[in-house]
């Protein structure tokens, strides 16, 4: 999603976890190494896997004939949205082969050798690419993750040469299915604005030269899994996420709630939506975008599929005026899509950090 690179930053050398590995699978470098209070297993981290994120079943949802049957998924719709922030969409009716086909391209991807990948290498300070983004310093802690990001829409924050063209059918089935999500996506705004009793085509204008991105994260498996984490706790600059968890992969995704991470249990076939920083500030904080963060697993690989929906980035963002009153005085400034874009991507991932940006202090 970078609009523009950044120079003169100074990473230092990024040792490649998959060969790490595949060379000393026990060793983990320090610059892995998290310092305690990060670890995602001490007791300040601990998880929760009694609590389950909500299913919402998108077909009920669609069935306009059955308004009793719609409405209740609505409903549990706008619940999870406000509880959680995230929820997991069963029946989207998006081709099962067509979610097997980008799983498929994008692991041979990360299986390919490593100067072959490095053909498609993240500039320090960029955000697309294969490689490390969102580090800054040399003293930064890393992720032990490999990532492949790639903006897909508007036309002009595409690089063609950080397409891959190994394996073959890469740039062809993630065109495919870029536009199957890009629907769902525009169905879920539509929806989401009804949950929120809004019109249906609320968010229409802003989207109309809508922001695509996707990302791929490969996590090899890691010998000490509670000495590093997969990708920093976070919340997405996005408006929505579709996240999709590849067959076989190891549980991986944690989201925080009431305090504790709870892992998203892989559906299948479903796809993991959540809310991004856009849609809090346009819900004036009624949709929340959760903190989330990914571990890694002491013998199981695990790959994940992430596309950003985001406004266009010259439309000024700011809280709906049907969801400020006076009792939820308005609690986020007028800003730039873009200019929170560059911010995002200007930063490292830090929890809901990114956000403070926007908001406004408010004094009792
Ligand atoms: O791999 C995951 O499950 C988390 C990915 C994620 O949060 C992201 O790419 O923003
Ligand atoms: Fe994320």
């Amino acid at each position: 999603m970078a609009p523009a690179p950044i120079s003169s930053i100074k990473v230092g050398h990024i040792e490649d976890v998959q060969e790490l590995r595949k060379v000393q699978p026990r060793r983990i470098p320090q610059r892995y190494v998290r310092d305690v209070t990060e670890r995602p297993t001490t007791v300040a981290n601990s998880t929760s896997s009694s609590m389950q994120v909500p299913l919402i079943d998108f077909s009920k949802l669609i069935n306009i004939t059955n308004t009793d049957q719609s409405q209740r998924e609505l409903s549990k719709l706008a619940a999870a949205c406000e509880e959680w922030g995230f929820f997991q969409v069963i029946n989207h009716g998006i081709d099962a082969e067509l979610l097997e086909c980008i799983e498929k391209v994008a692991k041979k991807f990360f299986l390919l050798p490593l100067e072959e990948k490095q053909k498609y290498a993240m500039a320090p300070g960029t955000i697309q690419g294969y490689g490390h983004a969102f580090v800054f310093s040399e003293d930064q802690k890393l992720d032990w993750c490999n990532m492949l990001a790639l903006g897909v829409e508007p036309f002009f924050i595409r690089n063609p040469k950080l397409w891959p063209t190994n394996p073959a059918q890469f740039s062809d089935t993630l065109d495919m299915y870029s536009v199957v999500i890009r629907k769902l996506c525009q169905m879920l705004l539509r929806f989401i604005a009804l949950s929120l009793g809004l019109k249906e085509n609320v968010f229409n204008e802003m989207f109309g030269m809508a922001v695509q991105a996707v990302r791929m994260n490969y996590y090899p498996p890691c010998s000490r899994p509670d000495l590093v984490l997969g990708l920093s706790p976070h919340s997405d600059g996005s408006a929505l996420t579709v996240l999709q968890q590849a067959k076989g992969s190891a549980v991986g995704l944690q989201i925080l709630k009431d305090d504790k991470w709870v892992p998203v249990q892989p559906v299948p076939n479903a796809l993991v939506i959540n809310i991004g920083d856009t849609i809090e500030v346009l819900t004036n904080g009624k949709y929340k975008s959760v903190e989330h963060r990914a571990v890694t697993h002491k013998e199981k690989d695990r790959l994940s599929i992430v596309t950003f929906y985001a406004p266009s980035y010259e439309i000024e963002l700011f809280p709906l005026p049907e969801l400020v009153d006076e009792n939820r005085p308005c609690m986020y400034r007028k800003f730039n899509h873009g200019e929170y874009s560059r911010h995002y991507i200007n930063n490292k991932l830090q929890g809901k950090k990114t956000l403070e940006f926007t908001k406004i202090q408010l004094t009792k």
